[in-house]
């Protein structure tokens, strides 16, 4: 198997499996310099609360207890779906196309935020339904027969094995081709909250009605027709959908840029980059990744909890633990972007913060000895 090939379903379960575990389990010693290091800074034990928890994360997903960030880049996957034909969405299907010009003209709410917390950003077009002039920030990442989008997962699979597996090559040579250490995930397509649900249905049998969210904000009628076709694309991928192949159940239900996102997060996690998720979509991406490579989530760091209804259940199912609620539920890689400077806190805190010997605090607690 070539670096970037996956020919077929076992070459991906192959890759996928061979990713070494970064959590403190498989790194005890690591772990556990880690956890002196950040102990003997100048504070109560453990004040510095979850910033302390990402400090000890990132050492272990860059095996030191010296780690640094850099080049950090937020990677928008962008992608068109059959299924929003069916009017899953509060906005039109023009929206994925112009929102992808909208991210090049460093208009669109990702853009700014990334400028304002010095990310850079990529938009990869893993099949609009559009063809784009060159951009030094664009990546054309389409795949030959969904090049504008995927099939109506109403009417059957939305995409075959093969286009899947194609889709996650792109994926992975899209962070191969990457300066730095962290990405983050984000994507735009009108109607992806659609195959979200479907796979959150199929990964973790939770009900359909409890992983369908009202998405750019649908009303209550709008609502209740999305439920009825997203159960019938479940009708219609039966098979697939209960098979619990995580490729299998992707192809059928998700995205392009979902599947994109798959292999952008396990390539970035056998390259040992720290991977910040964003919202409900990317959520499914890392869950198929998870369902692959349960051991790629110790390379992610949840960076909110979406307004999205779902989210927080699967974020909960997944054991992740989010670093902002603020009620986000736009995507793009928004969240991710406004959690990163959080992520260059805790490193740097780690990094600089003076030890109780070296200020010369002292440790020992009055109280401690003192008489009841
Ligand atoms: O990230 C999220 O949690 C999120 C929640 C709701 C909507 N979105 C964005 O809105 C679009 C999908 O919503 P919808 O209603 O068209 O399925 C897509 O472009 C996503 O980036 C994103
Ligand atoms: C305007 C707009 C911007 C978005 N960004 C992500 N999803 C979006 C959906 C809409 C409708």
């Amino acid at each position: 198997m070539s670096p970037l090939n996956l020919a077929s379903p076992q070459d991906l379960q192959t890759w996928a499996s061979s990713l070494p575990a970064a959590d403190a389990q498989a790194q005890p010693e690591l772990a556990a310099a880690l956890q002196a290091r950040l102990d003997e800074k100048t504070k109560p034990l453990g004040a510095l609360g979850q910033l302390e928890r990402l400090a000890l994360q990132i050492g272990l997903i860059q095996g030191t207890s010296s780690p640094q960030l850099h080049a950090p880049q937020v990677m928008v996957f962008a992608a068109d779906h059959g299924i929003a034909r069916q009017g899953v969405s509060a906005y039109p299907v023009e929206v994925t196309p112009q929102m992808v010009r909208n991210f090049l003209a460093h208009g669109a709410a990702v853009s700014v935020l990334a400028r304002a917390n010095g990310v850079a950003q990529r938009v990869v077009d893993c099949g609009v339904a559009a063809d784009f002039e060159p951009h030094p920030e664009l990546t054309i990442a389409k795949v030959a027969g969904v090049a504008h989008g995927s099939a109506d997962s109403t009417q059957g699979p939305a995409l075959t094995l093969a286009q899947a597996l194609q889709a996650i090559a792109k994926g992975r040579a899209v962070v191969q081709a990457s300066p730095g250490n962290a990405v983050l995930l984000g994507e735009m397509g009108i109607g992806n909250t659609s195959p979200a649900a479907l796979l959150m249905h199929a990964l973790t049998g939770t009900p359909l009605a409890d992983c369908v969210g009202a998405g750019t904000g649908l009303d209550a009628a709008g609502l209740a027709r999305k439920q009825a076709t997203l159960a019938r694309a479940v009708a219609a991928n039966a098979a697939a959908a209960a098979s619990g192949d995580a490729l299998a159940v992707l192809a059928a239900l998700g995205g392009l840029e979902v599947a994109s996102l798959v292999g952008a997060v396990l390539q970035a996690a056998h390259e040992r980059r720290v991977v910040v998720v964003d919202g409900f979509i990317t959520t499914a991406a890392v869950a198929v990744a998870a369902a692959l490579a349960p051991q790629v989530l110790g390379y992610c760091v949840f960076a909110h909890c979406s307004a999205e209804s779902g989210h927080a259940r699967w974020l909960q199912r997944l054991g992740a633990r989010p670093l902002l609620q603020l009620d986000l539920r736009l995507g793009e890689g928004s969240g991710a972007t406004l959690a990163w400077p959080l992520l260059r806190a805790a490193v740097v805190m780690l990094a600089d913060m003076a030890s109780f010997a070296s200020a010369g605090v002292s440790t020992q607690s009055a109280a401690a000895g003192a008489p009841a």
